[in-house]
C-alpha cells in the first residue's frame, strides 16, 4: 500500500467563493410582483411560526389580497431608476467586496426571497469551480427568521449535491468591535452634516414577535447588546425601539412609531434616527423611518427630524465587512 507523506498537496486547488445573502425584495413596485414576493416570504415557517394549516388560509385568503397593493404603493415611493434600494445596495456591496478580494475569492450575492436565489448562486459558484464556499447572511443580529432561514436554504440546496463544497458561515457580528466602530463613524459623519443638533438619538431595529424571545431566539438580546456597546463607544445615551410591526401578535417593544410620538409629546423637538440592524437601506428604513417616522414625529410636535443612512456600500461599512469576512476565511485564503 502506498503511503502519502503527511504534507502531500491538496487533491484540488482551493477556490474560495463568498456569497453575501440579504432578505430580498420584489422585482418591481407593482401589486403582482409584491404579491409574489410576500407569498414566498410569508410562507417561510421560520418567519411566521403558525402551523401552515392555520396560517396558509389567512395568508392566501386575506393578507395576499390586501397587503400587496398597500405595500406596492410604499415600494413605489422608494424605488429608483436603479431599482429597489435593497437590491442595488446589496449588489454594490458584492461588487465592492469583489474589488477588495480580487484573486482571493469569487464574490457574489443572493436573496433569501426573490432573485438572484441562494440555490442559483450556489449552483453557479459550484459550476465555477468553488470548492470552499463562505455564506454570509447580512444580518449583524442573529434571528431564526433572518440568518437561520438563509442557512436553511443554503443547506437545502447542498442536500441535492453529490459533491459538496466545504462550507463556512458568518456568525452574528452584533458585538464585534469593528461593526460597532463602523456604526459610530457612520453616525458621527451623518450627524456632522446636519444643520441641527438632535436632542435625542433613536436606534431602531426591525421587530419580531415577542414570543420568539421566550422561545430562545437571541435576536432581542443581540439588539440590546449592539445598542449598549454603541452607546458606550459614542459616549451618549441612545433610545432603543423596534419597528415594522406585522400581524396581531405582541411584538418586541417599545415600538418605533410610539417612541417617536412620545418623545415629541414630552417635549423633545429634535431627533435623529438610525437603524443598525439593516446592512443596507430598504423599504423599512427609507419609507417607514425616513418618511413615515418624520411625519409622525412632526405631527406630535417635533420640529427637526433626520434619518441617518445605513452603512450600505460605504468605505467604512465595506472595511468592516471585508475584515470580519477575512477573519472567518483564515486557513482558506
Ligand atoms: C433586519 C432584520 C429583519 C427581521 C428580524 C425581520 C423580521 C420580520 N419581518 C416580517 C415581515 C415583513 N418584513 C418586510 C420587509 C423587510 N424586512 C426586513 C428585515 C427583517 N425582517 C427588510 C430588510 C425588509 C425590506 C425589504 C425590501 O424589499 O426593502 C415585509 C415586506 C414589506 C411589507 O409588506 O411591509 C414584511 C411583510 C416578519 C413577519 C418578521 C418576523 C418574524
Ligand atoms: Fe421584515
Ligand atoms: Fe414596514
Amino acid at each position: 500500500m502506498m503511503t502519502l507523506p503527511i504534507d502531500h498537496p491538496p487533491v484540488a486547488t482551493p477556490k474560495v467563493g463568498v456569497l453575501l445573502v440579504n432578505l430580498g425584495t420584489p422585482d418591481a413596485p407593482t401589486t403582482s410582483a409584491v404579491k409574489r414576493y410576500l407569498k414566498q416570504f410569508l410562507s417561510d415557517r421560520r418567519v411566521v411560526e403558525i402551523p401552515p394549516l392555520l396560517w396558509q388560509p389567512i395568508l392566501r385568503g386575506i393578507i395576499l389580497n390586501t397587503r400587496p397593493q398597500k405595500s406596492a404603493k410604499a415600494y413605489a415611493k422608494v424605488w429608483t431608476e436603479k431599482g429597489s434600494p435593497l437590491a442595488f445596495f446589496t449588489a454594490g456591496q458584492a461588487e465592492a467586496l469583489q474589488a477588495r478580494m480580487e484573486g482571493i475569492a469569487d464574490v457574489r450575492y443572493a436573496m433569501r426571497y426573490g432573485n438572484p436565489s441562494v440555490a442559483d448562486q450556489l449552483a453557479a459558484m459550484k459550476a465555477a469551480g468553488c470548492n470552499r464556499i463562505f455564506i454570509a447572511p447580512l444580518y449583524p443580529q442573529y434571528s431564526g427568521a433572518t440568518t437561520g432561514t438563509v442557512l436553511d436554504e443554503a443547506y437545502a440546496t447542498l442536500t441535492a449535491m453529490r459533491w459538496h463544497p466545504a462550507i463556512r458561515t458568518l456568525p452574528a457580528y452584533h458585538d464585534d468591535a469593528r461593526y460597532i466602530g463602523a456604526l459610530k463613524s457612520s453616525i458621527e459623519a451623518s450627524l456632522a452634516k446636519l444643520d441641527f443638533v438632535p436632542d435625542a438619538l433613536v436606534i431602531s431595529f426591525h421587530g419580531m414577535p415577542e414570543r420568539t424571545l421566550h422561545l430562545g431566539d437571541p435576536y432581542h438580546c443581540h439588539c440590546q447588546k449592539t445598542a449598549r456597546l454603541l452607546s458606550e463607544a459614542m459616549g451618549r445615551a441612545l433610545i432603543v425601539s423596534f419597528q415594522s410591526r406585522f400581524g396581531r401578535a405582541k411584538w418586541l417593544e417599545p415600538a418605533t412609531d410610539n417612541t417617536l410620538m412620545k418623545l415629541a409629546r414630552e417635549g423633545t423637538k429634535k431627533v435623529a434616527i438610525f437603524a443598525p440592524g439593516f446592512s443596507v437601506d430598504c423599504l423599512e428604513t427609507l419609507e417607514e423611518l425616513a418618511m413615515q417616522g418624520h411625519e409622525q414625529f412632526e405631527e406630535a410636535g417635533g420640529t427637526h427630524y433626520a434619518y441617518l443612512p445605513c452603512l450600505n456600500d460605504s468605505d467604512v461599512g465595506m472595511d468592516m465587512l471585508e475584515q470580519i469576512i477575512a477573519q472567518e476565511l483564515a486557513g482558506w485564503i
